[in-house]
């Protein structure tokens, strides 16, 4: 039986379906590149084919799929089918394995390792004598099984024995070079999608023959993915189909199921299991979000490694690594609205990131880009942003800039001073005696009417005190108001993203470095003592 999972052009893909379920496969690919949505097109080909599955869902994503298939949702809530706490696994998953019915194992809400371990071997042990088709599929694999850490011993057997007993297992991972080696090579169906960290590339490139290859995966777009190995008879670059049911892969939380819906009946599950007991859900206190990290601690060490300073070429580098600590800063997704337009009679809105430790802006997709913003503004008084503002590159008198910011001589002579004393202009003598005030800014002032941010990243809530924040929403709105005195700020959304503060010491000399928590590369952020 072959399943249709996307396209090459206008041909289609199918996959051997016995070799999906009873095989090991690995989809891969960084984070946004189209995972969580190639395992559900598999899913709904395997629940139209009446192939059963379960599959552990970490992050409450794949609900979804009971909008059109008949599968049961375990998990935690009222809107589950069956209560994760309470449910009899063995007498489920017997169940499940022998009328093929696929089920959705969130373990979202819970100790998940915990959970994962106990349907490992539920799986292992019934399947050891049921020996029937039946897939596990294990979102987030190299949480479970890790390269380094505690790992799910029951998931590496199932990798090595699984096949004979008829229990296949598809692992997903965003980070290849995480996972204990011997599953992913005992995978002898790969799915691979776009990665772009080194040490990943490096990871999948055993499944490739040529370094070309290895090379175009990071240029791969989001559901575009290699399939190779015994799923197709040859390699295919392919995307991957549509979805039947509704995306909610950017929501990490449950969501309920529609009431009212229209459904066949489910398969028989009996003796009956446990249900879910209702329970009261607390609302959560707003909390702050953190973006959650890609690079783990050891992988920015061998990043810094790399850019220890040494005099001469060849030799040792005389640096060494004194600390590397995950530090979240803090940025703020502001949104403001203004009159603008070419009559300045429409009101306008912009939004943009700000770090609010020196107020540059930053760019945040796959890694943190970091721009100039206000940094230069910050701790400058309202007059002395204005001044610098209205300062023609060419230079003004004190009494042009008296006139252009109608305040009297005192108060503008304070905010020169003030800008001289940050060396943020310069006094040159004109021929004729004049003395002029020009500007000195590294960067041009932002200009509201192109500044169109949005944040589309997983956040969870921040676990540890981030980096203190500097700069309050008052701070920045006086230094706004000065540079656009409409302004107002309507939204104001504080989120923390995690960076590497590197420490490097010499015989001599000490200094930081910034590595992004996401993309490794180097960050120009303000280190600690240099405030
Ligand atoms: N085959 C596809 N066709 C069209 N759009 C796609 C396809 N695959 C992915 N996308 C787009 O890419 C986005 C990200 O996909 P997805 O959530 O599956 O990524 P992911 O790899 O699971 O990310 P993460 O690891 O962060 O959960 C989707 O919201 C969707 O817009």
């Amino acid at each position: 039986m072959e399943l249709v999972i996307g396209k090459m052009g206008d041909r289609e893909i199918a996959v051997d379906a016995q070799e999906l379920v009873t095989g090991r496969t690995c989809i891969i690919a960084q984070s946004g590149a189209g995972k969580s949505w190639s395992i559900a097109v598999l899913c709904e080909q395997l629940c139209k084919a009446g192939i059963g599955f379960c599959l552990i869902d970490t992050e409450g994503e794949y609900c979804s799929l009971k909008d059109r298939f008949d599968l049961l949702w375990v998990g935690s809530g009222d809107d589950c089918d069956l209560d994760i706490e309470r449910v009899d696994l063995s007498e489920l998953m017997e169940n499940a394995i022998r009328s093929g019915t696929a089920v959705i194992y969130d373990v979202s809400e819970t100790d998940m390792q915990e959970k994962v371990a106990g349907l490992a071997t539920v799986l292992y042990d019934l399947e050891s004598g049921l020996r029937k088709p039946y897939l596990l599929i294990v979102e987030e694999a190299d949480k479970f099984i890790p390269q380094s850490g505690e790992s799910v011993k029951k998931i590496e057997e199932i990798s090595r024995r699984g096949r004979k007993r008829g229990l296949g297992l598809l692992v997903a991972t965003q980070r290849p070079s995480l996972v204990v080696k011997n599953v992913l090579s005992q995978c002898n169906n790969q799915i691979i999608g776009k990665l772009s960290i080194e040490n990943d590339l490096k990871a999948v490139s055993v499944f490739f023959g040529s370094k070309k290859e290895v090379e175009e995966l990071s240029t791969l777009e989001p559901g575009d993915f290699f399939v190779m190995g015994g799923l197709m008879r040859e390699k295919v670059k392919m995307k991957f189909s549509r979805r039947e049911t509704e995306h909610r892969g950017l929501t990490p939380t449950l969501t309920p199921a529609k009431p009212g819906r229209q459904k066949k009946p489910r398969p028989p599950v009996s003796p009956p299991v446990q249900t879910a007991a209702p329970r009261p859900t607390p609302p959560a206190p707003p909390g702050d979000e953190a973006i959650v990290p890609v690079l783990i601690r050891e992988e920015a060490i061998d990043i810094a490694k790399g850019k220890r300073r040494r005099r001469l070429p060849f030799l040792e580098p005389e640096e060494r690594i004194v600390t590397a600590e995950t530090i979240y800063w803090p940025l703020a997704l502001v949104e403001v609205r203004y009159i603008g337009g070419l009559l300045r009679k429409t009101t306008k809105t912009a939004s943009f990131l700000i770090e609010l430790v020196s107020g540059h802006f930053a760019a945040v997709s796959r890694g943190m880009k970091i721009l100039p913003g206000v940094a230069e503004l910050v701790g400058l008084d309202e007059t002395a942003v204005r001044a610098i503002a209205h300062l023609p590159s060419g230079g003004s008198t004190l009494p042009e800039l008296e006139a252009d910011l109608r305040q009297p001589p005192d108060v503008v002579k304070k905010a020169v001073k003030e800008l001289e004393k940050r060396k943020l202009v310069t006094v040159v003598k004109a021929q004729g005696g004049a003395t002029l005030y020009m500007p000195l800014l590294l960067h041009e002032l932002p200009r509201f009417s192109s500044l169109r941010q949005v944040l589309e990243v997983k956040t969870e809530p921040l676990r540890e005190p981030g980096r203190p924040v500097e700069i309050r929403e008052a701070d920045l709105r006086s230094i706004l108001k000065a540079l656009e005195p409409t302004l107002e700020i309507t939204g104001w959304r504080t989120v923390y993203y995690p960076v590497y503060e590197i420490r490097f010491a010499s015989a001599d000399s000490e200094r930081t470095l910034f590595l992004d928590g996401i993309s490794g590369k180097e960050l120009g952020l303000p280190a600690r003592r240099e405030r």
